[in-house]
């Protein structure tokens, strides 16, 4: 019989492309494990793919840019299509964005695009690593994971300021002076690494190509080469986590196979990224650089700002009073060097974060069921704790914005903070340990005593009770039931195994 509907070409010629390829590199059974390949479904999941799309379309926009951007510092007198420039003397660099954003056809749309995409992807990364660290899914087995992610993210922030440096406009170099005035003050290789950068005194010729090589070439390549092993490999041989609930449990994973419901789902999810990213490149406006004209060294920018994920060590440098200490005839910036020690303790906290708890706890179980937040009050309050001192930081970077439009004194605003940066941590942890210990208890009784139904009865006594009604097994297996049960008769049980700590 001869099947002649449209579809059946298609499919004889796909069954004829797989049977090719497997001869030649007998991959079939590998493709039939990996279409049946199970991801569990949860929104939370969706935080680490948002990253990985903007990141795609970075590198697509990024093409697009290189086709018209010039990496070089050379001076050029302007003579494009912006009167209000035109004569003045600028890098090609400079002129060259000058000339993507307002003379190349769809130029500005993708310079908004590389710009916005760039936002949203630290956004994700920062939104991802909250879920993974809330949960603890960064637990044994996936410290590994945790450290590529945290290398993924520190790579995105140098790529993020090295990006937002080479348009070369007086709010780009005015972050590039601050940048290179911290590296500069650093006790004894401050000034070689400073000409490392620069190849020479500043500003000199070669700081944006040097950036451009960084920014097109080295970083991405390492990004490249991580995510993949960061996103699918690892997550593909540890399996995915879950949270407790319906069958997932420490050895299955409840979910829709890879093909064809997770493919299909994950291919739309790509095409939203990046058709909300287009949508706010066309809506909103983001670095208008004809606006502030060329760097020049002599020239201040007032109220300039980075990037938002770079504000938190702008942050620390405004609320760092700028002591000077001379020692045996060398000037310590103190001003400079403490907030840097304070933004590296941090961030090197935050990276052995998995193998600090590991050790505070003594937890050397493999996990691969999530907490819930209130499960690991600790955990949550020092998290809580982390936000806080980030987030004052990250505000601090506005005391000259905020004392303006509020009219409030700059030194108020800057006292303010200094004091936040210390009271907010440990109000949000003890505030934050607090409620999640509370919540537990709640869980615990809801387990202990049932449902509440409303109705009370009389015992032949005369006393009265409310009658409950037995927890649904979901919602058993939701708030921990087995482990808390498991945990208590392993306790009681003087021959049994030692509980969970
Ligand atoms: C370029 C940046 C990043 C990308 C593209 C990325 C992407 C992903 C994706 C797609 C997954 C699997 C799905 C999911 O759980 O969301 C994942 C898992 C994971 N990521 Fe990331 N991530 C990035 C950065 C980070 C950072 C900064 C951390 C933490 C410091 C991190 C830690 C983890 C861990 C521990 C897992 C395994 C989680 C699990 O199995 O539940 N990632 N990542
Ligand atoms: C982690 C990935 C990346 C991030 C976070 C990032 C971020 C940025 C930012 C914030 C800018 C300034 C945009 C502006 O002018 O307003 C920029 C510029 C630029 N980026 Fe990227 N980028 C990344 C990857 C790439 C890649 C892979 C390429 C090329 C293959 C690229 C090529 C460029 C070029 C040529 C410019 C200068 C032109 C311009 O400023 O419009 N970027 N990047």
């Amino acid at each position: 019989m001869i099947d002649d509907r449209p579809e059946a070409g298609a499919m004889a010629g796909m069954t004829g492309a797989a049977n090719a390829l497997d001869t030649r590199l007998g991959v079939a059974g590998f493709a039939r494990r990996a279409a049946r390949k199970v991801f569990p479904d949860h929104w939370s999941f969706l935080l680490g793919e948002i990253a990985l799309y903007s990141f795609a379309v970075l590198l697509l926009s990024g093409v697009f840019l290189t086709l018209f951007f010039k990496p070089s510092m050379a001076e050029v007198v302007y003579d494009g299509s912006y009167a209000p420039l035109r004569g003045i003397e600028m890098s090609e660099a400079y002129a060259s964005t000058l000339h993507i954003s307002l003379e190349v056809r769809g130029g500005l749309l993708v310079r908004q695009i590389h710009h916005w995409a760039a936002i949203v992807f630290v956004a994700a990364i920062m939104a991802h690593m909250l879920r993974v660290f809330f949960t603890g899914a960064f637990r044994k087995p996936r410290e590994l994971n945790w450290l590529l992610g945290f290398t993924l993210f520190t790579l995105a922030l140098v790529n993020g300021f090295t990006g937002y440096s080479l348009p070369d406009d007086l709010l780009s170099g005015t972050g590039l002076r601050l940048v290179l005035g911290a590296v500069q003050s650093l006790p004894l290789v401050g000034s070689y690494a400073g000409f490392l950068l620069l190849g020479g005194e500043f500003p000199g010729t070669d700081l944006v190509p040097r950036l451009y090589i960084l920014h097109v070439l080295v970083v991405p390549g390492l990004m490249l080469a991580l995510v993949p092993v960061h996103a699918i490999v690892l997550p593909w041989v540890q399996k995915h986590t879950d949270h407790r609930r319906g069958l997932s449990t420490e050895k299955t994973v409840e979910g829709k196979p890879f093909y064809p419901v997770f493919m299909a789902k994950t291919a739309a999810f790509f095409l939203f990224v990046a058709g909300v990213t287009a949508l706010l490149a066309t809506i909103a406006q983001v670095n208008p650089i004809w606006l502030y004209g060329p760097y020049s060294p002599t020239a201040i920018s007032a109220g300039s700002q980075p990037d938002w994920y770079l504000a938190f060590g702008d942050g620390a440098l405004r609320l760092m009073p700028g002591w000077d200490v001379t020692v045996a005839g060398h000037t310590l910036a103190f001003g400079v060097i403490v907030p840097l020690l304070v933004v590296t303790a941090f961030m090197t906290a935050l990276a052995l974060y998995p193998f600090i708890e590991r050790r505070l706890t003594g937890d050397r179980a493999v996990h691969h069921v999530l907490d819930r937040p209130r499960d690991a009050a600790t955990r949550t309050g020092a998290g809580a704790a982390g936000i806080a001192f980030y987030g004052v930081l990250w505000a601090a970077a506005g005391n000259d914005i905020i004392a303006e439009r509020f009219h409030l004194s700059l030194f108020a605003t800057t006292w303010f903070f200094r004091a936040a940066l210390f009271v907010g941590p440990v109000v949000a942890f003890a505030v934050t340990r607090r409620v999640c210990l509370g919540l537990r208890r709640r869980d615990m009784l809801l387990l202990k005593h049932g449902v509440e139904t409303g109705i009370i009865v009389r015992r032949p006594s005369g006393g009265y009770v409310e009658r409950t009604r037995p927890v649904p097994e979901e919602t058993r297996i939701r708030l921990g039931a087995l482990e808390l049960e498991t945990a208590r008769e392993a306790a009681e049980d003087p021959q049994g195994i030692a509980g969970p700590r």
